[in-house]
């Protein structure tokens, strides 16, 4: 596939610049704000960029999709239409692995001269190939269940450097857990019986963190908020007591290490993150004070990233590592963090062909083979993401204002509302931007749709397929010997 000069480009953003914003481009519309009654689909709004302090003066900020002048969209030097052109005619999902690398590189270097663990959330995308080459970066990995816990072995982790999460874990993967000497983390009464009794069949002591529920807004879609005090996750404060005490009624199975709290996702204010680690670590004080040697604070994940593509000035990893820095030094912390959405997300698009336009009373529709099986977020929670054509239209097509829409025989299926579009031809190439995170691993086989294939642009510029789209036959197998 041709090579061009286009590989990556950098954009400067200077933080006081005022930006305007089209309102239908908020991604998950139902919080503050943000939820005015338009008049006019056209009408936007002027945003102030606001910056903590913690913010720097400028932030560079990669795009391994660009468009050139001539209105072809490329991938690290891939023409996308090329890449279209020459795998199965189906949706796609197209990764930049240097961009990969780049985001972990991107960690890497915020968290110099801190003792860390970047445990990458699997949940975000699993695919074996990402999932290798996150390990041979340097990540750990942030799990939820035992499978999630199995591949994380499978593809290599060093499970010492993984952590299990969540509030309905299981004794058997608990077990396994136990066995392999992952991080922990307790989310209520029941689960600490468990990894106690999972302590004793593996016969292995447990290094287990507090998952603690800071009760902090982290101004999200509610159905990404983790760290508010209604949530199911992560024990009380009010608890607390409870918890140690019996942390050490069991010193043959359970050894306390650490701290951890995970307030949502999409945070896009840093402030947000330093208010819960000035939290936990006046709750690592406390548990300190009562005798126990614990060594980690883990301030989960959550890092938003930038969906709208307005060139809003967002935080960086260092931002969000600088924010926490000097509190993690003064108590000498080792840190662990949990990023998913920021490692992989704006790696990806979901390519898509158009099957048709059309039009119905005042509503025109790009009907595109992509759906909602491939890609829920918009659906779910009314997520913004980007959408754009690969290729140039004809110099004479209306721009014309589109949802775009997939086949699946649900209202709710659409990758895109009131989107200002030149009116494709049927056939043509239609990405959806950042789909690296939270929506392969959110696939589903709805109407039948199987799960795309996924490929990605090598470091060489070479593109390799990563994973077999599902076919029919899979789906007859789960009936075999019936
Ligand atoms: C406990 C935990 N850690 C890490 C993550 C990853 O979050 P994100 O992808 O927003 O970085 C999640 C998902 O929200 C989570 O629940
Ligand atoms: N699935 C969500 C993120 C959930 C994070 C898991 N706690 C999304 O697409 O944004």
């Amino acid at each position: 596939m041709a090579a061009t000069n286009l590989l990556c480009q950098t954009t400067t953003i200077h933080p006081t610049k005022s930006l305007k914003i089209p309102l239908n481009r908020f991604p998950i519309k139902p919080i503050l704000p943000f939820e005015l009654k338009l008049t006019s689909r056209l009408a936007s709004l002027s945003v102030k960029a606001v910056l903590s302090t913690a913010e720097p003066q400028t932030q560079k900020i990669w795009h391994c999709f660009t468009k050139s002048e001539d209105g072809y969209l490329y991938c690290e030097g891939n023409k996308v239409q090329d890449v279209m052109d020459t795998v199965e005619k189906r949706p796609f999902y197209l990764y930049s692995k240097p961009q990969i690398t780049r985001n972990v590189e991107a960690y890497k270097e915020a968290l110099e001269g801190l003792n860390s663990i970047i445990g990458y959330a699997i949940k975000a995308n699993n695919n074996l190939k990402i999932l290798e080459h996150l390990r041979k970066l340097g990540c750990g990995a942030v799990l939820v269940s035992g499978n999630e816990l199995k591949l994380a072995l499978h593809a290599g982790f060093d499970p010492t450097r993984c952590v299990f999460n969540g509030n309905g874990k299981i004794l058997e993967d608990l077990v396994l857990a136990a066995q392999e000497g992952v991080f922990v983390n307790i989310d209520s009464e029941f689960d600490l019986e468990n990894i106690v009794a999972a302590a004793r069949i593996a016969g292995k002591k447990v290094n287990v963190l507090l998952r603690i529920n800071p009760d902090v807004d982290p101004q999200v879609h509610p159905y990404v908020a983790t760290g508010n005090k209604n949530s199911k996750f992560g024990i009380r404060n009010e608890k607390l007591q409870w918890f140690l005490d019996a942390v050490k009624a069991h010193p043959q199975e359970l050894k306390l290490v650490g701290a951890h709290c995970h307030l949502g996702s999409t945070i896009t204010k840093v402030d947000i993150f330093r208010d819960a680690a000035v939290l936990m670590v006046n709750y690592i004080d406390e548990i300190r004070a009562q005798g126990f040697e614990i060594d980690y604070l883990n301030i989960g994940g959550g890092l938003g990233i930038d969906y709208y593509h307005t060139g809003a000035v967002l935080p960086t990893p260092r931002d969000l590592i600088d924010t926490v820095r000097e509190l993690v030094l003064s108590r000498n912390l080792n840190l662990i963090i949990e990023p998913g959405r920021s490692l992989i997300a704006n790696t990806c698009c979901l390519v898509n062909r158009v099957t048709g336009v059309k039009t119905n009373g005042t509503k025109n529709f790009v009907v595109i083979d992509g759906s909602m099986a491939e890609l829920i977020r918009p659906s779910l929670y009314g997520a913004y993401q980007h959408i754009e054509l690969v290729s140039p239209s004809s110099p004479d097509a209306e721009i014309s204002t589109f949802d775009v829409v997939g086949p699946v025989c649900e209202s709710a299926d659409f990758l895109g509302k009131d989107r200002e579009l030149p009116t494709p031809t049927s056939g043509a190439g239609l990405v959806v931007h950042d789909a690296g995170a939270y929506c392969m691993s959110m696939a589903s086989t709805y109407n039948l749709k199987m799960r795309p294939p996924e490929y990605w642009v090598e470091e060489d510029g070479s593109v390799s397929q990563i994973r077999l789209g599902e076919t029919f036959d899979d789906h007859l197998r789960f009936f075999e010997g019936l």
